[in-house]
């Protein structure tokens, strides 16, 4: 594409650029290649400035910077106020097509929830749906394995580029907070977007909750347009808040929950591993069945309804189908059940609320103890480590501290500022042998659960990702305890 045309109106470019071509843009000067805009934004660990003569020598023909930059090249130089903002639209204007209804949800835990079931429900009503998210792409020619919540900007516009090729016409994306903040999603165009809940996440990167939130609600007040709907959970500390500021911007705001307006949770009966609920909606009182454990999945699954039912599900199909709806890989899942018919679940939960729903979840159904194995990432936000411990040790019966994703740090010191808080906990590092530790000792009416790594096929330690499955080790460890 011609350089002049891609900077149009969105960045400063030379007066020359008419008749230089653009084979492709990148943030990253390790993925430039040959004819490439090189976009060099100052990050958290280095200033990609540093990497325009890297860029240059794989083939980058011109280089967006910031306004205020100080750059030595001899490449053409386009300028703009907000250069990771400009390259989420250039990156849109060079991939062109999207799918024809885009949707995000923001909110601490759900995301990944909603997304899948919000695609699944497109899908069940004939529609040809993608998701994308922490656990990967969904469509109906793919299912890849993810990295980012919210690709970057020039992947993402890729990524719905092809999903248009394949004939996908509705997706669903995760919007988190790391993304809103970092101009990822600012060149999709979306028609709603979702909330779900507000939780403790992630204040080491941002400064405090309130610019937490204030972030997350850059999906209303910055990336939906004016009138489009939002649809927001009320039944969350935060929900309030969000109405307000969705509100405020001009959003159409539809609300789910126990007061909800678009659907409204009026009865709730638990069963074992499905729950059947009373849902007031436009079209009258409609009965709900969902089977998957714990309120905190009808709580997603009314949100993905909302959103279905606001991008033109008719309202009576978006409730049917949850009937047949499978749970995200690594929510909440019964990775496998021991000989004494101990359920042994695999669950996403790196953070203090979504601890304390899944072990709330589980207490209705649990007769014996509650066994928890659970351990917190290195290099994430330290201050979680205490909350989670307290959280464990109130809320389970047997809590096993273990290894997740140490990184850089000392695990050892991980598992002692979880312990701290931890009350008698026992420590196991090696995670295969805490998940072998928790099998081993469940006796019949007792509930296990594995938190922290859900779906993740790896153990991180130093950079080196050591392939590892909960899932597999749960029934690795079934099958030992049998044998
Ligand atoms: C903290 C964070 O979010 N960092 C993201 C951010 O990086 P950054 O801009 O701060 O990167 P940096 O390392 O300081 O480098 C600055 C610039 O120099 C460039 N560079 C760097 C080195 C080089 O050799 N050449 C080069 O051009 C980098 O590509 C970057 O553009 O922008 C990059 C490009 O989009 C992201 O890849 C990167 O995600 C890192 C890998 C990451 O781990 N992010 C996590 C924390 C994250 O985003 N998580 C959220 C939420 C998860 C959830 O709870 O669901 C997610 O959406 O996944
Ligand atoms: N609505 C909810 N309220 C509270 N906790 C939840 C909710 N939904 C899911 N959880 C918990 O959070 C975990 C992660 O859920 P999910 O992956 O759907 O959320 P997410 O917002 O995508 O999280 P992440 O940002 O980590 O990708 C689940 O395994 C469960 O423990
Ligand atoms: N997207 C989340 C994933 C955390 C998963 C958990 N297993 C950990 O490593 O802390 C993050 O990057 O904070
Ligand atoms: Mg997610």
């Amino acid at each position: 594409m011609n350089l002049a045309r891609l900077a149009n109106g969105i960045a400063h470019a030379p007066d020359n650029l008419d008749k230089t071509e653009i084979s492709g843009l990148t943030l990253d000067s390790r993925a430039v290649g040959e004819g490439f805009l090189f976009v060099a934004v100052s990050g958290s660990k280095v200033d990609g400035a540093r990497f325009i003569e890297d860029a240059k020598a794989k083939g980058a023909v011109a280089v967006l910077t910031s306004s205020d930059a100080v750059v030595e090249t001899d490449l053409p130089v386009i300028r703009a106020d907000n250069p990771r903002l400009s390259a989420a639209k250039m990156a849109a204007r060079f991939y062109e097509k999207q799918p024809e209804t885009m949707v995000a949800v923001t909110g601490t835990a759900g995301k990944t929830s909603i997304a899948s079931f919000l695609r699944q429900i497109w899908t069940a009503t004939g529609l040809k749906a993608a998701s994308i998210g922490t656990t990967g792409v969904v469509s109906p020619s793919r299912n890849d394995y993810g990295t980012l919540t919210t690709p970057d900007p020039v992947a993402l516009a890729e990524l719905l580029a092809s999903l248009e090729g394949e004939g996908v016409t509705h997706a669903s994306m995760e919007a988190s907070s790391h993304g809103i903040d970092q101009f990822r999603l600012d060149g999709v165009r979306l028609a709603a977007g979702g909330f779900t809940n507000l939780g403790h996440d992630h204040l080491d990167y941002h400064p405090d909750l309130e610019s937490y939130f204030t972030a997350k609600m850059g999906l209303f007040t910055r990336l939906l347009p004016k009138g489009a709907p939002a649809v927001i959970n009320t039944d969350d500390q935060w929900s309030g808040r969000a109405i307000e500021v969705a509100t405020g911007v001009g959003c159409d705001v539809r609300t789910v929950g126990r007061n909800g307006s678009l659907l409204a949770l009026k009865r709730l009966e638990h069963e074992r591993e499905r729950q059947v609920a009373e849902v007031k909606t436009p079209d009258g009182i409609q009965r709900v069945v969902l089977p998957l454990a714990g309120e905190f999945q009808m709580s997603n699954a009314l949100v993905a309804a909302g959103l279905a039912i606001v991008t033109g599900t008719p309202v009576k199909a978006a409730l049917e189908t949850l009937e047949n709806l499978k749970g995200a890989s690594g929510r909440l899942e019964k990775a496998g059940m021991t000989a004494g018919g101990v359920p042994v679940f695999v669950d996403y939960a790196h953070k203090p609320e979504a601890l304390e729903h899944v072990l709330r979840a589980v207490r209705p159904f649990t007769t014996g103890r509650v066994i928890l194995v659970m351990g917190c990432g290195g290099d994430r936000d330290k201050t979680k480590r205490p909350m989670m411990g307290e959280i464990a040790n109130r809320l389970a019966d047997v809590v096993i501290v273990t290894d997740d994703n140490p990184r850089s740090e000392d695990p050892a010191v991980i598992r002692s500022e979880i312990m701290a808080a931890a009350g008698e906990a026992r420590e196991i590092g090696d995670r295969r042998e805490a998940i072998r530790a928790a099998v081993g000792e469940a006796r019949t009416g007792d509930t296990v659960i594995v938190a922290g790594k859900g779906h993740e096929t790896g153990q991180m330690v130093g950079s080196i990702n050591h392939p590892f499955s909960d899932h597999e080790e749960v029934r690795r460890a079934i099958t030992e305890t049998k044998a």
